[in-house]
């Protein structure tokens, strides 16, 4: 049994045009992915591929104007809202993609230790603030104090602490240093060994491919290929989707390989 299983997912939203006519917005289309336990797997697409809706309908966190069809499952048993309500922030826990999700009247030291349920609040908190370099004055302050690589480290912290079974992480690395990225990809990494899994959302493909198990591709709301991280590799002829490939094919590294070879060609 998998850990998560989104079944035939469709999102649409009615928007009127600029003549007030109404229009359907097909934003999610037919998505279905599962996520076994002890899992990353990494779900990447370009900015409006659908990657922070689908984060939020597995959440129950998508806005009341919202038209939802499909199942989604967490370890077998549907997600209803009352179920959500009580798995949410306990086996279930998001990464949020912005920083206003910190709560603005909260300490920050106190908002990642109410996240923690296992083991001694304060111990816990302390702990992750020395793995992600927050130091130990961060706890007072308040997020409009913090920088936003440290509200974003605040926010990896909060999840973190939660010691979710799955954990969605919605682009949880821009403006991060290189340093703070690779720590917090490794921290993933140590809380899959300690039995958690994660769904990595990012429009990043070469760190999906480092991290994840599984590579899922979003392209206008479609998954087109989900694959083994280790079908990113080479001129990536292991993919089936030509986006797929693309998307390998024009990393900024690739490139650089592919003007090598046409020097030495040439
Ligand atoms: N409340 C809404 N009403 C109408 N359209 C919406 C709403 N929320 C999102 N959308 C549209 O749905 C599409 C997907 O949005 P989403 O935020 O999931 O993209 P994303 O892949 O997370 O992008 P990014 O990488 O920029 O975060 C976009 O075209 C967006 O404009
Ligand atoms: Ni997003």
């Amino acid at each position: 049994m998998a850990l998560l299983d989104v079944h035939h997912l469709s999102i649409s939203f009615t928007i009127h045009d600029h003549k007030l006519r109404e229009q359907v917005l097909n934003v999610i289309d037919d998505l279905s992915l599962s996520i076994e336990s002890g899992e990353i797997v990494a779900v990447v697409g370009a900015s409006g591929s659908g990657k922070s809706l689908l984060a939020h309908a597995i959440l129950g966190l998508l806005p009341s104007n919202a038209k939802v069809n499909g199942e989604l499952l967490f370890e077998g048993e549907p997600l209803s809202s009352e179920r959500l309500h009580e798995l949410r922030g306990t086996e279930l826990a998001l990464i949020p993609q912005s920083v206003q999700y910190l709560n603005p009247l909260m300490r920050v030291g106190k908002q990642v230790e109410q996240a923690v349920r296992i083991g001694d609040p304060k111990k816990v908190r302390r702990h992750i603030f020395q793995r992600f370099k927050l130091a130990e004055e961060t706890a007072e302050l308040y997020p409009y104090q913090l920088s936003g690589g440290m509200a974003r480290r605040v926010l990896v912290s909060i999840a973190a602490g939660s010691g979710a079974k799955l954990l969605i992480a919605d682009e949880p690395t821009p403006g991060l240093d290189e340093g703070v990225i690779q720590q917090t990809l490794h921290y993933f990494q140590e809380l899959v060994e300690a039995g958690s899994s994660i769904m990595l959302i990012t429009h990043d493909l070469a760190q999906a491919a480092a991290v994840a198990d599984r590579v899922a591709v979003l392209l206008d709301g479609k998954l087109v290929e989900v694959a083994p991280a280790s079908s990113f590799s080479g001129e990536g002829n292991l993919l089936e989707h030509p986006y797929a490939r693309a998307l390998w094919q024009a990393l900024p590294q690739h490139q650089f390989i592919e003007g090598k070879r046409s020097q030495h060609e040439a």
